[in-house]
């Protein structure tokens, strides 16, 4: 906990001088709040006692001058306070951002969309709060706490030990409830975290919901799900309500032994009636700060378990990062080396690549083809570093990539995937996602290669047309052009086209690929196939089954291999084209 206190400090390190800018006003406004009762005293022993109408009007007048400054101070330390904390939370917020974005896509399988979701919004909203709040009434309470007691004692010390006696027995019930709070705060966030990734999961598989009409079942999930979180939020609930009477009785008790005791020392002349009313002022001016802190220290303790949170993401280290020496390659030629490559994902035991070696020389297009499962997407993604083998090599160019920077590494890999992933921007932001200085000319040019500038040259408002804006579909073919324009206009030395042209018809596809060829020429290209006559032109095709590449050859090498598995496919692949024609 004590580690979760300095980490949040050295957050405020930027901020430090209006802090202590802050905490002095602070200082201040309790000095105000300190000074208020002592008033009383002078009221009742030097204007009324002695009937000093002089003292009466200049107490008047200094008790709306102390409230006036008071105010002002107060607004400055508020203000300065609610500066810091909503810096402090921003910083962390970007930093859990960036954080988050360097991991590598293992991190984003092992913490769901919602979990993370609520990490940042939830998670830094309860810091923000308690620390704009909280910690200002816990600071000045504490503060005025202190000043209260040396003025107690100044009064009368023996009045003074017998109220303190009671004291232990509140901090003693605050500190028990303080546990309990925080146990069941965790709860509630841990609940209201669930309820986030189910919404999120439910909410992006809609169409899934709606085709198999499971919504009675979904809705029992979540019902059931959200049924959890309102019971932790009951359970705090009911530890918050019994709080207030028990404290409430505590400070009755403290203001009940204050008159017995203190009304027979005034009788035994050991005090003035001016020293008991200011006590007893004292003591009202510090039951609602005891009561508090007891709140905010579970305030407090909430905040700790969320930075604990925010905290336990910002130290997983990436498990794939640049290497401190990384190397910026600027140019590549685009050759393409896998030496004996075995791998298998993080926490499974089975290896889905296994030796895997092969070279594409610059300019070449290869072909992957095999059965679904084989591995063909995995080999993509280690070129592209989203995950290490746990041996042999990858190399670009000569380049063991993990020696690279991926950032340089990537510059020069032009990606289609599998899954089409776009934003919710204009057509042209989507196609010069990579390329931040791209001309319109260089977008119209990347969408023509793709045979995506006539779609989109149609559309009222062109390039400027926002996906996912009301009354905007895009099919599965035309977002696949989009997508595929977006590695265009990168120019890459490298294009990794993953299934690229599955959506597409036979008349777009072969457009395209007349379109590819083009743009292919001088760049090494990765094509991932299950559709074998989109690749019949290619340099040269591997047949990947299980892991291992089985046949390897240009189309007619492999065709001409009596029983080959390449050439069974293709050949099925025909017969079932010839019947879908009929
Ligand atoms: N992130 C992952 N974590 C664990 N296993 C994975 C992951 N991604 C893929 N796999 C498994 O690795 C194997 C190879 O997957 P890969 O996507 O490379 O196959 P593929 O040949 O591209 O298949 P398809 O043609 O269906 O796209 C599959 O058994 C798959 O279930």
């Amino acid at each position: 906990m004590k580690d979760i206190y300095f980490r949040l400090l050295k957050y405020l390190k930027p901020y430090v001088k209006y802090f202590v800018l802050a905490l002095f006003f602070m200082c201040l406004v309790s000095a105000i709040m300190v000074a208020i009762p002592w008033t009383l005293k002078v009221l009742i022993d030097s204007a009324l006692i002695k009937k000093n109408a002089f003292i009466l009007n200049i107490l008047a007048l200094s008790m709306i001058g102390l409230y006036i400054i008071k105010g002002i101070l107060s607004f400055c330390q508020n203000y300065l306070m609610i500066y810091i904390t909503n810096s402090v939370i921003s910083d962390i917020r970007e930093q859990f951002f960036t954080h988050m974005q360097l991991m590598p896509l293992e991190f984003f399988k092992k913490h769901s969309t919602g979990e993370l979701m609520s990490r940042l919004t939830n998670d830094t909203f309860i810091l923000q709060q308690v620390f704009s709040t909280g910690l200002v009434s816990l600071v000045l309470d504490t503060l005025t706490l202190i000043g209260v007691v040396c003025f107690i004692f100044y009064i009368d010390w023996k009045l003074t030990m017998a109220t303190i006696f009671i004291l232990p027995l509140a901090f003693l019930a605050v500190q028990k409830f303080g546990r309990r709070l925080k146990s069941v705060s965790y709860r509630i966030q841990e609940r209201s975290a669930d309820v986030f990734a189910v919404l999120q999961e439910i909410l992006s598989s809609i169409k899934i919901v709606h085709g198999f009409a499971t919504y009675e079942k979904e809705s029992e999930r979540f019902k059931k799900i959200n049924r959890e979180s309102v019971k932790a939020v009951l359970k705090a609930g009911r530890l918050n309500s019994i709080y207030t009477p028990v404290m409430e009785l505590l400070g009755a008790m403290g203001i009940a032994a204050v008159f017995w005791y203190g009304g027979y020392r005034v009788i035994n002349g050991h005090m003035t009636i001016g020293d008991l009313m200011a006590f007893i002022g004292y003591i009202g001016i510090i039951t609602t700060p005891v009561r508090r802190m007891g709140s905010n220290l579970g305030n407090i303790q909430q905040a700790m378990a969320a930075a604990h949170r925010i905290f336990s993401v910002l130290d997983i280290e990436p498990s794939i990062k640049d290497k401190e020496d990384a190397i910026e390659i600027q140019e590549i030629k685009g050759m393409i080396e896998f030496e004996n490559v075995w791998f298998k994902y993080p926490d499974d035991e089975e290896y889905i690549l296994k030796g895997l070696s092969f070279r594409i020389m610059p300019g070449q297009v290869f072909a992957i083809v095999g059965p679904s499962g084989a591995g063909k997407t995995t080999i993509i993604d280690l070129i592209m570093r989203f995950y290490d083998p746990q041996s042999g090599s990858i190399k670009i160019d000569g380049y063991d990539v993990r020696d690279l920077s991926m950032r340089s590494l990537r510059r020069h890999l032009g990606l289609v995937p599998q899954d089409i992933i776009l934003f919710n921007t204009t057509i042209s932001e989507n196609i010069s996602y990579g390329k931040n200085d791209a001309t319109t000319e260089d977008i119209i040019w990347a969408a023509k290669i793709s045979n995506a500038h006539d779609f989109i040259d149609k559309m009222e408002k062109g390039y400027d047309t926002v996906l996912g804006e009301r009354g905007v579909r895009f099919s599965g073919g035309e977002r696949q052009r989009i997508s595929i324009a977006r590695a265009v206009i990168k120019n890459p030395k490298i294009f990794l086209l993953d299934e690229a042209t599955s959506n597409l018809d036979a008349s777009s596809e072969s457009q395209f690929q007349e379109a590819l060829k083009r743009v292919l020429k001088g760049r090494t290209t990765i094509i991932v196939a299950h559709r074998l006559s989109t690749v019949i032109f290619a340099d040269k095709i591997l047949y990947l089954e299980n892991g291992k590449i089985v046949e390897e050859g240009t189309h007619s090498e492999l065709m001409s291999k009596e029983n080959g598995k390449y050439r069974m496919l293709f050949e099925l692949q025909t017969k079932e084209n010839m019947f879908a024609s009929l």
